[in-house]
């Protein structure tokens, strides 16, 4: 059986009298990849950031990694906050710093570890994350869109964290980019048994690289499980979603990868 690495129960989210979460339940289970969809404000990011701690939910409760995050002390939720890397949309990197110093900023805050290993680590980041060794030294402004965004996986993986949350990184992305980031994202859960979050509208991304599929639908967690499992759901959005042409393009393009050569 996995180990549940996020359990969310009963969570009501909401922002003055508009409710965006009722009742919503969901487990992460340890290793795998799981894809969040929805309709557009169904309230995807804020999930996310509610389980990432980056936002207090109005009712119910988040365990991750062990720790309920409402009864947490301030050193518990700062331990957890080192177990996890959060990457969003833009990479939402610092524009003054260099892609390796950005890397280095959650690295600085571990205590004696030195300029040079610091320096070290923050390079593997950036190479696990695809990019070439240079780009540690340019600035964000320097870099394509693709390219900021793994310099931000770059950051979220700084700390070698167990769960990675990821809010559309593949949103804005050529076809070709898009395609090489899955892969990464892919290869990282699977070499290293990251645990990864990912919010996304991408369907390429939910059938080449997703164990499991969560759809927010009537502000919870309509239903969870396979993208295969999702053809068979009856609900309006979810058929919608799962049995029209861009799924099915989506899914012509696993079942017949494109020859090599
Ligand atoms: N800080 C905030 N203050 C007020 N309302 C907010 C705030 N953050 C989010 N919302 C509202 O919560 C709802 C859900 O937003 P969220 O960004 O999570 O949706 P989403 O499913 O990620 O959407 P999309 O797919 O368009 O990115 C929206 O109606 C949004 O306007």
């Amino acid at each position: 059986m996995a180990e549940t690495v996020i359990e969310v129960r009963g969570l009501r989210n909401q922002f003055g009298s508009h409710v965006v979460h009722e009742n919503l339940d969901l487990d992460v289970y340890r290793g795998e990849i799981l894809g969040v969809v929805g309709g557009s404000g169904t309230g995807k990011s804020v999930l996310l950031r509610t389980i990432a701690g980056l936002q207090r939910p109005a009712a119910g409760s988040v365990r991750m990694l062990g720790t309920d995050m409402e009864t947490a002390s301030e050193a518990e939720l700062r331990g957890l906050s080192e177990r996890i890397g959060v990457m969003f949309q833009d990479g939402a990197l610092f524009s003054s710093l260099s892609v390796l110093e950005n890397v280095e900023v959650p690295l600085k805050a571990i205590p004696g570890l030195g300029t040079e290993l610091t320096e070290a680590l923050a390079r593997l980041k950036i190479s696990l994350s695809g990019l070439p060794w240079i780009a540690g030294d340019k600035y964000p402004a320097e870099l394509s869109g693709g390219m900021r965004k793994r310099a931000g996986l770059a950051r979220a993986l700084a700390l070698d964290p167990e769960i990675v949350f990821l809010d559309e990184p593949t949103a804005g992305l050529d076809p070709i980019g898009a395609a090489a980031f899955d892969e990464v994202i892919r290869d990282l859960s699977r070499s290293l048994g990251i645990t990864v979050f990912l919010v996304t509208h991408d369907l390429d991304t939910l059938y080449a690289v997703c164990d499991r599929v969560a759809v927010l639908a009537e502000k919870r967690v309509l239903v969870t499980g396979t993208v295969e499992e999702m053809a068979e759901v009856d609900h309006p959005w979810v058929k919608e979603y799962f049995l029209g042409p861009r799924a099915r393009a989506a899914r012509g393009a696993i079942a017949a990868p494109p020859t090599k050569g």
